[in-house]
């Protein structure tokens, strides 16, 4: 089951000013910065009530966000939905036909196990699912 609107993923190219903006727009400090190896990618986390906002910059021209921003403008990357039990919720969106862009789990940032919905699957939006590791 999906339980929460965990993060909205915004792809930029200059991490630095884009965090400096969102400080001020936001009125409040980031509260994590972390590289994602597997992603060639490094984030910059804001928590804005019961949701995140998250900040990411492509470290290498294989990034996913590099070939986004190659193609399209700054902005809204993907939303991330909080599960309780992802490798249920893979089975579960398999079985209703979703595209899915991972065979299995795999360590995403803020200590999540992730997965991806093709965004060809989602009506246009790349859907990311997130379960806490304990
Ligand atoms: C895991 C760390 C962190 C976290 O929160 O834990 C993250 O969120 S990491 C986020 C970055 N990583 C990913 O996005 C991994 C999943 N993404 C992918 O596998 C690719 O980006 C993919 C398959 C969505 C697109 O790959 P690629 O860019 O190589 O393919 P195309 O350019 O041919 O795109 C195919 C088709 O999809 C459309 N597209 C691409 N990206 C997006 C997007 N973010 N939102 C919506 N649509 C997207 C693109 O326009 C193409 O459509 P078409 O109609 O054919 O033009
Ligand atoms: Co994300």
């Amino acid at each position: 089951m999906l339980t929460n609107l965990e993060h909205l993923g915004l792809a930029v190219k200059d991490l630095e000013a884009a965090t400096a903006l969102y400080t001020k727009l936001l009125g409040q400090e980031p509260y994590k910065r972390e590289h994602v190896a597997s992603e060639a990618v490094d984030t910059v986390f804001f928590q804005v009530g019961g949701s995140k906002i998250e900040l990411l910059a492509g470290t290498s021209p294989e990034s996913a966000i590099t070939r986004y921003l190659d193609k399209k403008p700054e902005g809204i990357h993907h939303v991330a939905f909080e599960v309780d039990d992802i490798r249920a919720e893979m089975a579960r969106l398999r079985a209703e036909g979703f595209i899915l862009l991972n065979e299995e789990p795999k360590q995403g940032a803020d200590n999540k196990l992730v997965c991806f919905v093709h965004p060809k699957s989602a009506n246009g939006v790349l859907v990311e699912l997130c379960q806490s590791i304990q």
